[in-house]
């Protein structure tokens, strides 16, 4: 059986009359990929942020590789082996491409082993041309790149995305599927995307959200067709 490395039980988080997440209980297994999807307002980044320790449900629990990490801060989480990418970039724009990667790295590992691995990372990203440039004169799509560099160099075994894909052109969209692609040989990873094109790219199975709680968790191809999805969410889009 495939270690399950990120649980949560009855997760349920509420804001005054509103619930946000409604008894949430959610499985993804070791290098496991699930896109989490749903209309606007149906709790996608309540139960992200839930997870990812930057909100604290008001009810329920969050497991990682069976600890329990409920109320923990995003530091704690990341700490464990994780790693989070959130829309609110965790960056340096005046250091360059390297020196932010370096950073991340050296959080991880010793000065050496940092340098190392942060040339790596330079290089299977294909930061090579920018990687001297200073963050913040950057392209969105290079910038979020680097990001994903700064996940990805601490060698995650869990990765959680909050719209990796948005404001990207389609050569972005295709080279970050290709890095997650790559980052998925060694590490499970939660997406939340509203990015259908990316989704169906990507997805295998999806859980779609409706008003705080799971509506369907199936593979992509059956989510897409089925009708109450699409009565819920895609029919809103067409
Ligand atoms: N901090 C907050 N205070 C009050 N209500 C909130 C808060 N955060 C979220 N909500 C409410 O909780 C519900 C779920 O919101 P959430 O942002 O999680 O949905 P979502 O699926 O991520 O939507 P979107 O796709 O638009 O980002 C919405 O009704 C929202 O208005």
């Amino acid at each position: 059986m495939v270690e399950v490395v990120l649980e949560t039980v009855a997760l349920t988080m509420r804001f005054g009359g509103v619930v946000a997440a409604d008894n949430v209980n959610f499985k993804l297994r070791a290098r496991e990929l699930r896109c989490l999807i749903g209309p606007n307002g149906a709790g996608k980044s309540t139960f992200f942020k839930c997870v990812a320790g930057l909100q604290t449900p008001t009810e329920g629990q969050v497991f990682m590789r069976g600890t329990e990490t409920t109320g923990w801060m995003p530091h704690q989480i990341a700490s464990m082996g994780v790693g989070i990418k959130t829309q609110t970039p965790n960056v340096m724009d005046e250091l360059s491409v390297f020196e932010n990667i370096w950073l991340a790295a050296r959080r991880f590992h010793p000065v050496a082993e940092a340098n190392r691995k942060a040339q790596e990372m330079v290089e299977r990203l294909a930061l090579g041309p920018i990687a001297r440039s200073t963050l913040g004169r950057l392209a969105h799509g290079e910038r979020q790149r680097v990001e994903l560099g700064l996940v990805a160099v601490g060698d995650p075994w869990l990765v959680l995305l909050d719209e990796p894909a948005a404001g990207m052109s389609a050569e972005d969209v295709e080279r970050m599927t290709g890095i997650i692609h790559e980052l998925n040989r060694t590490a499970a990873i939660v997406i939340v995307e509203h990015d259908m094109q990316f989704i169906r790219s990507i997805a295998k199975t999806v859980t779609v959200f409706h008003q705080g709680a799971v509506l369907m968790e199936d593979h992509v191809d059956r989510v897409m067709s089925d009708a109450t999805v699409r009565n819920v969410y895609l029919g809103k889009k067409a």
